[in-house]
């Protein structure tokens, strides 16, 4: 393009540019320089306007990111101590193992102190043989022999190798033999000396040496006189060859790909290093694998470690990438390690406003619940050990003297009848009126929210400024906000009653929303965590989860909380003999996988007796542990005068979807949408039964469930009765 050409074109463009409605001003001699400069490699594909805003590369070249200072302050600081050293357990446990190891070794070989000194009695003629044969090889140069004998096979071409040799062995035999005999001579006299002159206990002592050693060198090389008081199972150091190939072993693409690279995709941001009686291994999946994919595959990741499923624990790292994996391979099977004792199952008081002990991780370290401003569901298919792990709740609150405890085991195997000794309220069994009484329990656990807020809405500021309860005020008899802790095993049984189910899971849900501040504690345990057996308001709102082995994805997150599965944290993937180990999600940041600590029903007798005795000292003995009546509530205080109210004296008797018509005119807020069953579970606790109310309806006879107003009359006498009694 020639100058001309040149000017044409700016000219156009300047036209143009003046014809713009923005009118911007545009810097021409700019545009000329970038016309004739070099090709830019900031400006974008559009050049133009690009080329003034400066474009900005999508990979910025220069160094971004935090500064030194903040990478200096955001930098981990590794323990000063190993793990094993401050964590009190882990010692203990490791002091015990190895007072143990000693122990048993010392036992062992105590134990068969006769049999070796048998058996060296019986190899020492041997031995003494071998002694003699080896002085007098040794003494007459035996072992040159060989090479002697060479010499002279070599006949003349070797004859003053021959020589020298002879010679050699001339010189040896002098001194060696002057040697022996010298011994012979001072030996013999000084052993026949010490035989006549040296008490008998040095003599016996002497010979019982000699016999030994000389036993010891009359064994056979293969058949050692002492045997092996333990066996090590050799545990093979878990390496990042062995972690890549099991990874490989998956038959997940992304991670073939990465190590078909070389293994490129695949990082180990810290060193392996032994954690607990296992290795540690932090790896950084291939881009797009996370540690979910992983968990799905455990038994398939621990059959390419070549280790027990129940030594491999893949987990994710909550404050890194999803990708970035924390896997954990003990030197033994969590489910055959033993269960170390619970802390207070001999000694001890609880407090449930700390934490309490409730199992042991992988590595063996204590795992704590904090059971105040909290509620727990405990979840996983039968024989798990729920009812063990809530066993060991309730034991803990039972060891609380403030605490008031209401125990319902809808089962009726009796597993929490050491509790009945301590508890406020207690039944057992999975029948009718157990469910009942269990629901009139949780009534009254319901009215004492109400009750204890406003006790703490009265309280000053000072007292109370988190409107919350403290250790302080629950230690005030007189405000009555001590720890309430309601328990129900095998929920399922009440929550899918036909007829007391909905209320139990509408109370609970309300429990648990507004109990935790007013110091009332729900604990669920249940073997069916499914829609129909557990409300979903239960679901959604409870803080603190225990989940054992489950079968499904849908259970999994019945009982950790929706998404749980997806996230990784899978009980599906416990075995049968993993009993007692879950995961336990809200007592920590992280979820946890946990070993409930084991108690029997003996020893929670035996702890339940201890707390009972504390209980009494303390004077806070209640309810059904002391003798007295429990502290229950009706469906409604108000009901059966609401009853009378609506059914006139002249109707004898009235259907139940007639009556619920209108007592819902009466007071909507409490009756609408109430079905008949509900009307009859309601009326159970006044001993009031539904009967079959025939009725002419448009010249047709209709036989319906209904209520005889007689029924409600003697009910209501009979409870104002009682209460001018008591
Ligand atoms: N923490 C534990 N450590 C070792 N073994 C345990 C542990 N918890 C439970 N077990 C074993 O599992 C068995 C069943 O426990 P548990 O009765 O608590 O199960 P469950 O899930 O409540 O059963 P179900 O659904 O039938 O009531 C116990 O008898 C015990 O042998």
């Amino acid at each position: 393009m020639n100058h001309e050409d040149e000017n044409e074109l700016f000219a156009r463009l300047e036209s143009e540019l003046a014809e713009q409605e923005s009118a911007d001003v545009v810097d021409l001699d700019k545009v000329r320089t970038a016309r004739t400069a070099p090709p830019d490699e900031t400006s974008g594909p559009e050049g133009g306007d690009g080329a003034d805003d400066g474009a900005v590369m999508v990979d910025s070249p220069a160094v971004s990111g935090p500064g030194l200072m903040e990478r200096i302050r955001g930098a981990r600081r590794n323990a000063l101590l190993p793990g094993w050293l401050r964590s009190k357990p882990e010692l203990l446990d490791a002091a015990g193992w190895l007072i143990g190891h000693v122990g048993h070794t010392a036992a062992y070989h105590a134990i068969r102190t006769p049999y070796y000194a048998a058996n060296l009695a019986v190899r020492a003629p041997v031995g003494a043989a071998k002694f003699t044969g080896g002085v007098l090889r040794w003494a007459s140069d035996a072992e040159g022999a060989a090479q002697r004998q060479a010499a002279a096979d070599r006949g003349n071409a070797a004859v003053a190798d021959y020589l020298k040799l002879a010679r050699l062995r001339d010189r040896r035999v002098r001194w060696r033999g002057a040697v022996v005999a010298l011994s012979l001579l001072v030996g013999l006299p000084a052993a026949l000396a010490v035989h006549i002159l040296a008490p008998t206990w040095l003599t016996a002592t002497a010979i019982g040496a000699l016999t030994l050693v000389l036993g010891r060198l009359g064994a056979p090389a293969d058949r050692p006189v002492i045997s092996r008081a333990v066996v090590p199972t050799r545990v093979e150091r878990l390496t990042s060859g062995m972690v890549e190939r099991a990874l490989g072993s998956l038959g997940i693409a992304e991670v073939n790909k990465a190590l078909a690279k070389g293994g490129e995709g695949i990082g180990f941001p810290h060193p392996i290093r032994q954690d607990g009686p296992g290795w540690r291994a932090d790896v950084d999946l291939p881009h797009g694998v996370t540690v979910a994919d992983i968990m799905d595959r455990r038994d398939r990741l621990a059959s390419g470690l070549r280790r027990p499923v129940g030594c491999v624990w893949p987990e994710p790292v909550s404050d890194e990438h999803a990708g970035r994996m924390m896997l954990w391979v003990g030197h033994r099977p969590l489910n055959k390690v033993a269960s170390p004792a619970w802390p207070l199952a001999k000694t001890g008081e609880a407090s449930l406003f700390d934490p309490i002990p409730f199992g042991t991780d992988q590595r063996g370290r204590k795992v704590e619940a904090t059971l105040i401003y909290d509620n727990m569901l405990i979840g996983a298919i039968p024989r798990m050990g729920k009812t063990v792990a809530l066993r060991t709740l309730l034991l803990a609150a039972a060891l609380d003297v403030r605490a008031e405890v209401l125990v319902w085991e809808l089962k009726g195997t009796g597993d929490l009848e050491g509790l009945e000794q301590v508890a406020a309220d207690y039944g057992s069994g999975p029948d009718d009126a157990t469910c009942t009484a269990a629901l009139s329990s949780i009534r009254y656990v319901h009215k004492d929210l109400e009750r204890r807020a406003k006790v703490i809405s009265s309280l000053p500021k000072d007292t109370c400024p988190d409107k919350k309860v403290t250790p302080e005020l629950a230690a005030k008899p007189s405000l009555g906000l001590h720890p309430l802790v309601l328990s129900v095993d095998e929920c399922q049984e009440l929550f899918s009653h036909p007829e007391l189910g909905k209320e139990a899971g509408e109370l609970c849900t309300d429990i648990i929303k507004r109990g935790p501040a007013l110091g009332v504690i729900l604990l669920l345990a249940t073997q069916r965590p499914d829609k129909a057996s557990l409300p979903t308001g239960i679901k959604a709102n409870i803080g603190s989860r225990f989940c054992l082995r489950v079968m499904d994805q849908d259970a999994n997150d019945m009982v950790l909380g929706t998404s749980m599965y997806k996230g990784g944290i899978r009980a599906t993937t416990f075995t049968r003999s993993d009993k007692g180990i879950g995961y336990l999600v809200g007592a920590a940041d992280d979820p946890q996988i946990v070993r409930a600590y084991y108690t029997d029903t003996v020893q929670a007798d035996r702890i339940c007796r201890r707390a009972r005795a504390a209980r009494i000292k303390a004077g806070t003995l209640t309810g059904h542990a002391a003798g007295q009546t429990p502290e229950r509530a009706s469906a409604n205080t108000t009901l059966l005068a609401d009853i009378l109210a609506v059914m006139p004296a002249k109707e004898a008797k009235v259907w139940n979807e007639t009556l619920i018509e209108r007592l819902a005119e009466l007071r909507p807020e409490i009756y609408q949408g109430w079905e008949g069953e509900q009307l009859t579970a309601a009326l159970k606790p006044f001993g009031i039964e539904t009967v079959q109310v025939g009725k002419r309806v448009g010249g047709k006879f209709h036989n319906r469930r209904g209520i005889t107003r007689a029924d409600i009359t003697r009910a209501a006498a009979e409870r104002d009765r009682n209460r001018d009694a008591g």
